[in-house]
């Protein structure tokens, strides 16, 4: 017997920290929609997160590398359309790592922009096979990071200005996404997030590792001289903005500055996790750090305005003294 579901949705990359998270709330808060995640599971993914959502009857799971799959990718989505009726897609599919990217800068642009453009493609056909009966929607997690060193409360209109070859890849793909708007008259919305941060959280991001450090008393790795600055946007502020705009009914082409309001500089940050990790305001953070080599180039700041979302009724909740407690 098939069930009937009110949505199809494929979830690229949903095996990551945040499309983790992501499946972890929306499977069990909307029941009626079917979620397909597709995930080529490397070392940031972390399966445990979702594999007990196999056992409800309205998720599955397909272990794929997008950047490398379009035949098998295009015949699932286009060719046997009816056994899946995919009609929504939400896109975490990328190499996330700014040190990574230094390290390999021409994998992360084979796979963060194949990734993403094989979707695109699959996306594209759907519109001009079925858009006359079906209504579709794809949402593409972009960054913040595609500005570049930005402290000017840069709005959706900044100019892109990556300064890392992840920023780069990811500064591509919002234009591919553009040209396609233009050419292809495609819907897409795209979310420009700061950093997100939550529980399981590959222990490479500055918070998680921080932690782990301390909890394995090795020293905290800081880039420079610490006093770079970042802005925290806790997980759930941040799926709640993707529940906000993915039932907005809006279906035009928009971007969105998801920014949160803890904007702190990485010395800071330290401090304050130490203060948490040990439960005293008088630990001397400093003794738990190593200075180290900083990145080639290492934005100081990504200071967005937020206005856009926050006039669909959203503002972030979480700051980050409470959002730590509940990581540590
Ligand atoms: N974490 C942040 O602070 C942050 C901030 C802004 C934007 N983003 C963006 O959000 C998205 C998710 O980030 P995250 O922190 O969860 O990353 P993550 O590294 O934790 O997870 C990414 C997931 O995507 C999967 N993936 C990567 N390439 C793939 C491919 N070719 N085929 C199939 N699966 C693939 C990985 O296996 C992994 O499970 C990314 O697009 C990232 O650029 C993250
Ligand atoms: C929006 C992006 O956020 C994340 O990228 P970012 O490089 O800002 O995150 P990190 O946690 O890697 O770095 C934050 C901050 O800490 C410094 N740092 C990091 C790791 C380490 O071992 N030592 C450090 O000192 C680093 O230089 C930065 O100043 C996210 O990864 C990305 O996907 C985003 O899109």
């Amino acid at each position: 017997m098939t069930i009937h579901f009110d949505k199809r949705v494929l979830i690229t990359g949903g095996a990551g920290f945040i499309g983790s998270n992501f499946l972890s709330y929306f499977v069990r808060k909307y029941p009626n929609y079917h979620f397909t995640c597709i995930d080529k599971l490397n070392y940031a993914s972390n399966f445990e997160n979702i594999a007990d959502l196999l056992q409800l009857n309205n998720f599955k799971f397909i272990k794929l590398d997008l950047s490398e799959s379009f035949e098998t990718l295009y015949s699932m989505l286009v060719t046997n359309f009816h056994q899946m009726e995919i009609t929504d897609f939400i896109n975490f599919a990328a190499e996330s790592c700014v040190d990574r990217s230094l390290i390999s800068p021409l994998y992360f642009t084979k796979n963060n922009i194949l990734a993403t453009q094989n979707v695109l493609e699959c996306y594209r056909e759907l519109r001009n096979k079925y858009s006359h009966q079906y209504k579709f929607n794809f949402i593409h997690i972009s960054t913040d990071e595609v500005y570049g060193d930005i402290n000017q409360n840069t709005d959706e209109q900044g100019t892109l200005c990556p300064t890392n070859p992840y920023a780069a890849t990811k500064a591509a793909i919002d234009l591919i996404i553009q040209s396609y708007q233009y050419s292809y008259n495609l819907p897409i919305t795209i979310l420009r997030p700061n950093n997100v941060y939550g529980p399981n959280q590959y222990p490479e991001k500055i918070i998680p590792l921080t932690i782990k450090c301390l909890q394995e008393q090795s020293p905290i790795p800081i880039h420079g001289d610490g006093t770079n600055k970042r802005c925290y946007l806790y997980i759930s502020d941040f799926l709640h903005a993707i529940d906000l705009i993915w039932h907005s009914g809006i279906s035009t082409s928009e971007i969105y500055n998801i920014g949160g309001d803890c904007e702190i500089d990485n010395n800071s940050l330290v401090k304050l996790i130490c203060q948490k990790v040990f439960k005293t305001n008088s630990v001397d953070h400093t003794q738990y750090i190593q200075y180290v080599k900083d990145r080639g180039y290492n934005d100081k700041e990504y200071s967005i305005n937020n206005d856009k979302i926050r006039q669909l009724g959203w503002k972030p909740v979480v700051v980050l003294p409470e959002g730590l407690d509940m990581i540590i």
